[in-house]
């Protein structure tokens, strides 16, 4: 049997210290299935997976039934799943292979059709101008700041398209008036990981299509679908996406991740950014890390016979807990940052602030003894008391984006812990409003 067996208690991570978690946006623990499937690959699979002897071979049957699953997860076929450390380094291979996917164009034009092997060391020739490249102002810093990087070391032009202050949903149509002849990448997040309004990825994808075939230079379509997988239904293939990025940590599986490519390679270009073993078709080398790859085709599996059942329960735990903060508070001292009327959100993602001086969402959080959560983006955690750029590009307004408090549910989150953390909050708060 496995060492797990036996254990005294299951394995909650997030209960420890009758702590109640609610920043699952942040990250998630692993399901005890997925640290079962770890541990047993770390027993029995050691091997190099390139290795012909069995626990080589176990390796590689572990790899291939994990890509074979992440495939179903995201719609796609198994050759379509790239393995990488995780989001941003995904993310960074979108913008590095986009971008040379466009220099080859321009190469290719410039010799007339000529051969490719041609090697022209410029990586801007005469005839094409800088790639241009538009995400959205919402997007996480992986590809906020790989994109601003291409702009200050002059690789690429990039544009940010506002977001809807209505809808807290970049819309179609500002994105369409910022393509230019030279747009070769559009990279908008799939949900939004503050507010967890869910982006029109689907209907952008189909009106760039729409117009790709008339254009010199392609369009590749990527979507950062982090914060969606595991929450809501993600299909690549329905969505129209050239590339998609998997991001374990946001749905109980290990720190590992994926990028999904449409046909790498044939349909949709990819260009690597390691060199090395071969591994991942060369799209990625280095000696597979079979363990989290067992993990992340785990929790994937998990995903596949479960959404449903996930996504009702964290919407009804959400809607509970909106229902407790409006009657623990009152309407009027509410404001939910994450209510947008005309847009979808996320089941899981409570974005709210409670109003008054004193009530900074730090300040609020750090004086609660039970709740675990954030003001917002864990990656922004050192902005210091700055409300988050994210809730101001959305159009909230700045005294009541100060106090916002991000509270995203998941899969054990019950209504008795939202019952404990809505007194949690009310004592708080209560306690930074004491007079003097
Ligand atoms: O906390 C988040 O929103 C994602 C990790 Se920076």
């Amino acid at each position: 049997g496995l060492p797990l067996d036996g254990l005294v208690h299951t394995y909650t991570p997030d209960r420890d210290e009758d702590k109640i978690y609610m920043d699952y946006n942040a990250t998630t623990p692993l399901e005890p299935e997925v640290i079962q499937a770890i541990t047993e690959a770390l027993h029995e699979a050691w091997g190099n997976p390139s290795s012909s002897y069995t626990a080589g071979v176990k390796a590689k049957a572990i790899i291939a039934q994990a890509r074979d699953s992440v495939a179903r997860l995201v719609g796609g076929k198994p050759g379509d799943i790239i393995f990488t450390s995780g989001g941003t380094e995904a993310n960074n291979l979108v913008f590095h292979s986009a971008l040379e996917a466009y220099r080859e164009s321009c190469r290719t034009a410039e010799r007339g059709g000529g051969s490719l092997h041609q090697r022209d060391d410029s990586k801007r020739s005469s005839a094409c101008p800088l790639p241009h490249v538009i995400i959205s102002n919402v997007e996480h810093d992986s590809v906020r700041l790989t994109a601003e990087n291409l702009q200050t070391i002059a690789e690429a032009d990039v544009t940010l398209v506002a977001v809807s202050k209505v809808t807290g949903r970049v819309e179609v149509e500002d994105v369409l008036a910022a393509v230019r002849p030279n747009t070769c990448l559009i990279s908008v997040m799939m949900a939004n990981n503050e507010t967890g309004v869910l982006m029109p990825i689907r209907e952008l994808c189909r009106r760039i299509r729409s117009v790709n075939g008339q254009r010199r230079h392609r369009i590749l379509l990527h979507t950062d679908a982090a914060q969606a997988i595991g929450k809501v239904r993600v299909d690549a293939r329905d969505l129209g996406a050239d590339y998609l990025t998997i991001v374990g940590h946001k749905f109980y599986a290990p720190r590992i991740g994926a990028l999904y490519v449409n046909d790498p390679g044939t349909t949709t270009p990819i260009h690597p950014m390691l060199f090395g073993g071969g591994q991942e078709r060369n799209f990625r080398p280095g000696t597979e890390n079979t363990p989290m790859i067992a993990g992340l085709g785990k929790a994937a599996e998990l995903v596949i016979s479960n959404l449903a059942e996930y996504e009702s329960h964290m919407l009804d735990t959400r809607k509970y807990l909106e229902e407790r903060l409006q009657t623990a508070f009152g309407k009027e001292r509410i404001h939910f940052n994450s209510h947008f009327p005309d847009s979808e959100s996320l089941p899981n993602t409570c974005n709210v602030s409670i109003l008054g001086p004193r009530l900074q969402g730090r300040k609020v959080l750090s004086s609660c003894t039970r709740l675990l959560a954030s003001v917002g983006a864990a990656c922004h955690t050192n902005r210091g008391d700055r409300p988050s750029h994210i809730l101001l590009s959305c159009g909230v307004p700045e005294e009541v984006a100060a106090n916002a408090l991000r509270l995203s549910v998941g899969r054990g989150t019950s209504r008795a812990d939202v019952d404990i953390v809505a007194e949690d909050l009310r004592n708080a708060v209560e306690t930074l409003e004491k007079p003097g």
